[in-house]
């Protein structure tokens, strides 16, 4: 899983057309949407985490918690996005692995939102651009070695 990690004023993307076949379907209320003050994470899952999904998931999380610690928001959005990666899981393991890290940091007492998957969206993003503000993470299985 490679993880893109910008501490934003805001975040906000609206629906335009489907990028797959059969993407996550979606009621009207998540066509479009705005998080302030927020941790944006943008994530490819990555063909390697199908070799363990729960154990990426508990890592994404630890990792994503750790550094909204440090940049102090309560304030979290998992963004779908495949371009952090040229060894892409399918989507319907990125869906669920996505749908889980969103879970665990709710869990975890986030506020947390999420991008509709299997979309091109338009967005806009007003990074902080403190020195913690942009940083990315790549996380893998237990034992296997990312190149
Ligand atoms: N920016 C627009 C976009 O990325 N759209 C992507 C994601 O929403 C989602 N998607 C498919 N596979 C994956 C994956 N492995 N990891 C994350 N998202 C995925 O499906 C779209 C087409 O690839």
């Amino acid at each position: 899983m490679r993880v893109l990690l910008i501490h934003s004023d805001y975040i906000e993307y609206e629906v335009k057309d489907k990028a797959l076949k059969e993407p996550e379907p979606i009621p009207e209320e998540m066509k479009k949407g705005r998080m302030e003050e927020v941790l944006v994470a943008f994530i490819s899952v990555e063909k390697v985490d199908e070799k363990n999904p729960e154990e990426v998931v508990a890592r994404a999380v630890k990792e994503i918690v750790e550094v909204a610690e440090q940049v102090k928001t309560k304030n979290v959005f998992v963004y779908p996005f495949a371009h952090l990666s040229s060894e892409l899981a399918k989507p319907s393991v990125a869906l669920e692995v996505l749908k889980k890290v969103e879970e665990g940091l709710r869990n975890a007492g986030y506020n947390v939102g999420r991008a509709p998957f299997g979309y091109y969206k338009a967005f806009k993003l007003s990074c902080k651009g403190h020195p913690l503000a942009e940083l990315s993470r790549t996380i893998v299985p237990e034992g296997i070695v990312e190149e």
